[in-house]
């Protein structure tokens, strides 16, 4: 059985982090572990609280995982704190990990800061180096390179400017791209760049999307996957979980993690509620 570990924080109302991420391992066929680095209160409107763990408390998780259970690749979450990213960043070079995905949270749909600014230069100098992917979207791929990102141009010159600070392979996410019928991801990996190209769907049922994507590539990655084609999964698998909403809540809902493994053999979802 292949396993694969998220670090990120715990959303009480089941949308994003932690749940996100162990429901998709779960529908991938992987078995999920966890290491949680901060609890919030939370639910489609919006984070109510915030409360983090000690970087302490963080590492001691992510060690009694590594030592017994071990895992094939793992993802990164919300991790809130510089002490919480030095640890997990630390643990990560101890067991020698290498199929790393960073999605780097920053701020939640509700805005809501899940990264402490302060944070931004020890996510970018000690855990970066040790990723073999990192999935910013375009507000995060801004704060990472200090550059404004318009245009399909901004995109290409963002990723490798991310490539620079020696991340083997960066996809930057099409969601906020509201101006276009597209939702297009492009991949780059130092050499070429791949486009991932989806229809946009018009909905308020994003909640948690960009942890669900990043999971989806980490469990494809732990089932042997190349990076090409756990990103092409990947995005299969958040359009049926974008297209089939679940009708949670009363704000941005939550995505539906059963939807893309109920795609008939002609790719139509066949999903019912
Ligand atoms: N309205 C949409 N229609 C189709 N695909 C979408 C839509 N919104 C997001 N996506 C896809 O979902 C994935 C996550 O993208 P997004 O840019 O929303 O990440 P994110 O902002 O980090 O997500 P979140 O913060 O909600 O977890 C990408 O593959 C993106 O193309
Ligand atoms: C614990 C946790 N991790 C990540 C997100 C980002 O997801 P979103 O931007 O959809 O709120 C979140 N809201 N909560």
């Amino acid at each position: 059985m292949k396993r694969a570990m998220t670090i990120a924080g715990s959303d009480s109302g089941g949308g994003a982090g932690i749940q996100a991420d162990l429901k998709t391992f779960q529908e991938l066929k992987v078995f999920g572990t966890s290491a949680l680095t901060a609890v919030t209160a939370q639910n489609t409107l919006g984070v109510q609280g915030v409360f983090p763990m000690e970087p302490e408390a963080v590492a001691s998780q992510i060690q009694s995982v590594g030592e017994d259970i071990g895992t094939d690749a793992l993802k990164t979450g919300m991790l809130f704190n510089a002490g919480i990213i030095q640890a997990v960043s630390e643990k990560i070079k101890q067991f020698g990990w290498e199929k790393v995905v960073v999605d780097p949270v920053m701020i939640a749909k509700g805005g809501a800061s899940l990264l402490q600014q302060e944070a931004v230069s020890a996510l970018k100098n000690q855990l970066l180096p040790l990723c073999l992917i990192i999935t910013p979207n375009i507000p995060e791929a801004e704060v990472l390179t200090g550059m404004s990102i318009r245009s399909m141009d901004d995109k290409k010159e963002a990723a490798k400017r991310i490539h620079a600070l020696g991340v083997k392979n960066i996809v930057i996410k099409g969601g906020h791209d509201t101006e276009t019928n597209e939702s297009v991801d492009i991949l780059f990996d130092g050499k070429e760049f791949v486009f991932f190209s989806t229809p946009r769907i018009e909905t308020n049922n994003t909640h948690g999307t960009g942890c669900t994507f990043s999971a989806a590539i980490t469990a494809q990655l732990a089932k042997g996957s190349s990076v090409r084609e756990a990103v092409s999964i990947a995005k299969e698998f958040i359009q049926a979980a974008i297209a089939n909403p679940l009708g949670i809540g009363n704000g941005h809902g939550p995505t539906n993690h059963w939807a893309f493994n109920s795609k008939t053999e002609s790719g139509v979802i066949s999903w019912q509620e």
